[in-house]
């Protein structure tokens, strides 16, 4: 049975589903999705894809974090035909959730971002194409007919290749641009670094670069002498080999310049430039006509400048904890954030979010809507499209449950006096 038209797994549906016997092709609970994916995936894939920055204190905070504050359901308010759709940049979205960007989907199944189109597609939540993702947005936008995706920017070291991904967004029907602030370097990710296993070193998660006709033009001239020499050394040669041999298929298919090694030295060189500042938003701002966000807000004085610059969004998020080993818990960010935006334009959130409880208590806290991450990396590599499909039913029919118990009968109506911090565990307001 669906509703309105997207496919939450209400109540009923789900029972429905155990009477008729059907077995989920994913564990409900988030832990033993993870559980289930570790055993699934391959070492080097399961550690990129859970590991964090230094000692993980931030992957662990973001969880603390939710962990911090209680909800206060309220009781007699007429919960019946609850609606959990949002409106979002003139697009009405099935609920306040999106799929966050995430690259080198192929260390998690060989459909990599297509199976994740797929799924989003099928449930019309947007999905935000990521930079470095393993397959090319034009792929991933032809699988998804008119159901709603955005593009998330790496700013690279080339304008022109800047320009080159914008203008291809716009031509896949992108609704709007995250420009990812967060990532300028890789942060320090032991697990990575212990294997020896970045994979987007093997050539794993250039698809956007490789499909670029700008980017492809800059492979048949000489790398630049200083700053771009690359990383690459004997045992990443080595891996490569090794790579090309296993998945002769998927692997060249993606570096399609015929020249794997070359390809991911001029990505090294080119994908990330550490000089930008403010000033620069501009650029980006003047060639595109879509909304422009803002991805890895965590200070209030950020969100300040952001709003200065003149971007139509932020995402308030530490990159899953992914980047800086003792940075902020992203929820702990959320409040200053807020009210440093006042609401002047749209504040989405993500870092920790494994349930519909977590989805509600970032809205209470003001966010507009809230990014998946990890959680539906995990159902792709278990069951593929099917598997993204399940996760986030599953996230949505928590949500839809927690707002109708909760007393709320829209997402207008979750509210900050519905949250108390959890006994014994004082709530800091950073920055705020
Ligand atoms: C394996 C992996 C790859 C990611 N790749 C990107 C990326 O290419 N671009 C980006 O903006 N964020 C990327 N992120 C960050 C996510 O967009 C999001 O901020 C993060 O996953 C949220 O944390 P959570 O998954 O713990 O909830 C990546 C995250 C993971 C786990
Ligand atoms: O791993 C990541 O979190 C990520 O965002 C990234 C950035 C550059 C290359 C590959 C992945």
């Amino acid at each position: 049975m669906r509703e309105r038209g997207f496919g939450v797994r209400r109540q009923t549906e789900i029972y429905t589903s155990g009477l008729a016997g059907r077995r989920p092709a994913v564990p409900t609970d988030p832990d033993r999705l993870e559980g289930a994916a570790r055993k699934k995936m391959s070492r080097e894939a399961f550690a990129y894809v859970a590991g964090g920055a230094g000692s993980e204190s931030t992957v662990r905070a973001n969880r603390v974090a939710f962990e911090r504050w209680r909800i206060v359901p309220r009781v007699l308010r007429g919960v019946a035909g609850r609606e959990v759709s949002v409106e979002l940049f003139g697009r009405r979205l099935p609920a306040p959730l999106l799929l966050a960007p995430v690259g080198v989907l192929e260390a998690a199944h060989r459909e990599a971002d297509v199976a994740v189109a797929r799924a989003a597609a099928r449930l019309g939540v947007p999905l935000v194409f990521s930079s470095q993702a393993s397959r090319p947005m034009e792929e991933c936008a032809a699988a998804m007919g008119d159901a709603p995706r955005w593009f998330q920017l790496y700013w690279s070291t080339s304008d022109e290749l800047v320009e080159s991904f914008v203008a291809r967004a716009e031509r896949c029907g992108c609704e709007a641009i995250v420009l990812t602030l967060d990532t300028t370097m890789l942060g320090w990710r032991p697990r990575d670094l212990d294997l020896a296993s970045l994979p987007f070193l093997r050539g794993r998660g250039i698809a956007q670069y490789t499909s670029d006709p700008v980017f492809r033009r800059a492979l048949d001239r000489p790398l630049p002498p200083s700053g771009g020499r690359p990383a690459v050394n004997l045992s990443t040669l080595r891996a490569l080999v090794g790579l090309a041999r296993r998945y002769p298929g998927g692997f060249l298919e993606n570096l399609r310049s015929g020249e794997p090694l070359a390809a991911v030295r001029r990505f090294i060189a080119t994908y990330s430039r550490t000089s930008l500042r403010w000033e620069d938003l501009a650029f980006l701002c003047e060639r595109t006509r879509l909304p422009v966000l803002l991805k890895g807000i965590l200070h209030p004085e950020d969100a300040r400048l952001a709003l200065e610059h003149g971007v139509d969004g932020v995402i308030v998020s530490n990159h899953g904890g992914r980047q800086v080993d003792g940075a902020i818990a992203a929820l702990d960010a959320l409040p200053g954030v807020v009210e440093a935006v006042d609401g002047r334009v749209p504040v989405l959130f993500d870092s920790g979010v494994r349930g519909g409880a977590d989805i509600f208590k970032a809205l209470a806290l003001g966010a507009t809507a809230v990014c998946l991450g990890r959680p539906y990396v995990y159902g792709l590599a278990l069951a593929g499209e099917k598997g993204v499909a399940e996760v986030v039913e599953n996230v949505l029919a928590e949500f839809d449950l927690t707002m109708g118990l909760a007393g709320c009968r829209s997402v207008a109506e979750i509210s900050r006096d519905l949250l108390v911090p959890a006994p014994g565990t004082p709530v800091s307001s950073p920055g705020g």
